[in-house]
């Protein structure tokens, strides 16, 4: 026999109150504690609660002209495994946090990957460049002020290997991969708060967009562990996530739009340097 409770709605105020709750990071026992006091299952509690409020924000955007939603890569439900097994790599969860979407993830890159990354990087910086959304052209931004290297997807086997690992943590396509990117910051340098997707309404969005569409999720991965500073923040949430060598921060973004509260930066290092190696997500096929 089906639970009944699987056929169950939620009321439009309960919705509004999880939404609520879920804006001031409450933990989804919080919302899900009334329901299962009224005889929901806990599975089905859980199920009704993610699809209401999805079609509420679907819902709500329509109504307010805001950007529709793109499905975006998932790594891992609320309260699930600790540690995902992948083919070549036990990765861990330490952090999982819905609104914005973030999960910070332990042990991601050995420490001899961190360092070969570093290698290939080193002789090859260039001052960072970001892209001007106004004219579409790519040029040096005083609110970035690290050096870097854009690396081909699959450039060798070390990228291969690392995208391979990626695509099957975030249950991606590779091809939907930009090619990875190597950031180092010297002391006192920063990377300002900003949005990682591209603004449609800028005419400069244009044309990236066409190769691959929008960005919906990116990951942060620190190569080493600056001796002070250099955590990335989320000033929105008031949240900040310490580069550690080897874990990484992921975030996902279903709207090109602040209501995503993914403005994030990395903050001034200030003591040490601090490398990163970064994947951004499209939502098609990049090329
Ligand atoms: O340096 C950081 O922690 C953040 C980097 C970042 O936001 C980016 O590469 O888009
Ligand atoms: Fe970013």
């Amino acid at each position: 026999m089906q639970n009944e409770s699987e056929h169950r709605r939620l009321s439009v105020e309960f919705v509004e109150w999880a939404l609520l709750q879920a804006q001031a990071g409450a933990n989804p026992e919080v919302m899900l504690g009334p329901l299962i006091e009224q005889g929901w299952e806990e599975g089905a509690a859980a199920d009704a609660l993610d699809d209401a409020m999805r079609d509420y924000l679907q819902r709500h955007a329509q109504d307010h002209g805001l950007p529709t939603s793109l499905p975006v890569p998932s790594p891992v439900r609320n309260n699930d495994t600790g540690e995902i097994v992948l083919p070549d790599r036990n990765v861990r969860v330490l952090c999982n946090m819905l609104l914005p979407r973030v999960v910070v993830f332990g042990s991601l890159l050995s420490d001899e990957e961190c360092a070969a990354f570093i290698e290939l990087a080193r002789p090859r910086l260039r001052r960072s460049d970001t892209l001007n959304l106004d004219t579409g052209a790519d040029e040096p931004n005083d609110g970035r002020t690290s050096e870097g290297v854009y690396l081909q997807r699959g450039q060798d086997a070390l990228c291969q290997r690392v995208e391979g690992r990626i695509a099957a943590l975030l249950d991606w396509p590779v091809e939907n991969g930009e090619g990875l990117q190597i950031l180092r910051y010297g002391p006192g340098a920063e990377y300002k708060p900003h949005h990682d997707y591209f603004d449609p309404a800028r005419p400069g969005s244009a044309k990236t967009l066409a190769r691959g569409g929008q960005r919906v999720a990116s990951l942060v991965m620190y190569l080493n562990t600056p001796e002070r500073g250099g955590a990335t923040v989320f000033p929105d949430v008031h949240f900040e996530v310490s580069a550690i060598r080897g874990n990484a921060v992921f975030f996902s973004y279903d709207r090109p739009h602040p209501m995503t509260k993914t403005l994030h930066g990395g903050a001034p290092v200030h003591a040490g340097e601090k490398w990163i190696l970064t994947k951004w997500l499209r939502s098609g096929e990049h090329h």
